[in-house]
């Protein structure tokens, strides 16, 4: 149901579920159809601060225009003299990065499943012109069966044939990103790289002290892989294969689905099980 002027009497607004930059997030039933949305809520004052208005703009544009079962939907929005609400759908099994956190890192099969899903997610986004560029635990979330959902496009963008430079967060950015030079498509796979690493070894393949150490890693490429836990070859295959630093070298998301260790561990029907 389509409905065009939603209005905050349409909602009853529950426990907030976190606190976002702009704004915090809360779980709320639509009145009529007693349906469970996550209610995003935005102070108009502080996107006007940070003249945030446009990038808010493309965030819903973009986010209602895709359909598809690992993009958190966005079904509409609505605004008062404060606020923007955005009337989004709630994901019952919470953030991916509260799960890796309590387990420490995932299983191959789930760390596979997770992948694959998000390599469906992006070969849709990018079908449609869409580069996602901020993909990060933070802004995954789980369905009630265990499916993954990505969230939060507020840094992704509609990719014209001109090249982008913007910034984004530390330990997934892509070298042409560190180095703010033009980047395309190819830094949603990097990033499929650094969550793939994350996921088996339970924090990121460049992480250091400081922003410049970071960097600096990520510049050299300079991946190495613990002994503990014990990763499978072809799962260190897939990274390597990912984090590359000439972008036009990267495994294509077609050739992910086709790789061993996603063939070998990722669940056919990209749901994992608790
Ligand atoms: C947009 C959205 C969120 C959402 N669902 C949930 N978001 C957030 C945390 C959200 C958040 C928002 C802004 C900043 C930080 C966190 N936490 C959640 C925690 C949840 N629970 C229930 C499941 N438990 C395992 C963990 C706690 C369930 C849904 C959650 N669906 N759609």
């Amino acid at each position: 149901s389509v409905k065009r002027n939603w209005s905050i009497n349409d909602f009853e607004v529950g426990r907030p579920l976190g606190k976002g930059k702009f704004g915090r997030v809360y779980i709320a039933r639509e009145t009529k159809t007693k349906y469970i949305v996550a209610l995003k809520v935005i102070f108009k004052e502080q996107i006007e601060k940070y003249k945030l208005l446009h990038q808010l703009k493309r965030e819903m544009t973009i986010q209602t225009s895709l359909h598809h079962p690992h993009v958190l939907r966005l079904y509409g929005w609505f605004h008062d003299a404060e606020r923007i609400f955005l009337i989004l759908e709630y994901a019952h099994g919470g953030e991916l990065y509260g799960e890796l956190q309590r387990s420490g890192h995932f299983s191959e099969q789930k760390a596979a499943t997770y992948i694959a899903s998000l390599t469906h997610a992006l070969a849709y986004c990018h079908e449609k012109h869409v580069i996602h560029r901020d993909i990060k635990p933070e802004n995954l979330l789980l369905d009630h069966e265990g499916r993954l959902k990505i969230a939060d496009f507020g840094w992704s963008v509609q990719s014209t044939n001109k090249r982008r430079t913007m910034c984004g967060t530390l330990d997934y950015l892509a070298p042409e990103m560190v180095e703010n030079r033009p980047h395309d498509y190819a830094v949603d796979n990097w990033t499929l790289g650094v969550l793939c690493y994350e996921f088996l070894y339970g924090s990121p393949p460049f992480e250091a002290d400081g922003q410049a150490d970071t960097f600096r890693r990520i510049m050299k490429v300079d991946l190495a892989f613990p002994s503990t836990p014990q990763v499978s070859a072809e799962a260190k295959d897939l990274i390597t294969l990912l984090l590359v630093k000439d972008s036009a070298k990267r495994l294509s998301l077609e050739k992910i689905l086709e790789h061993p260790w996603i063939v070998l561990n990722a669940d056919p029907n990209l749901i994992c099980p608790k």
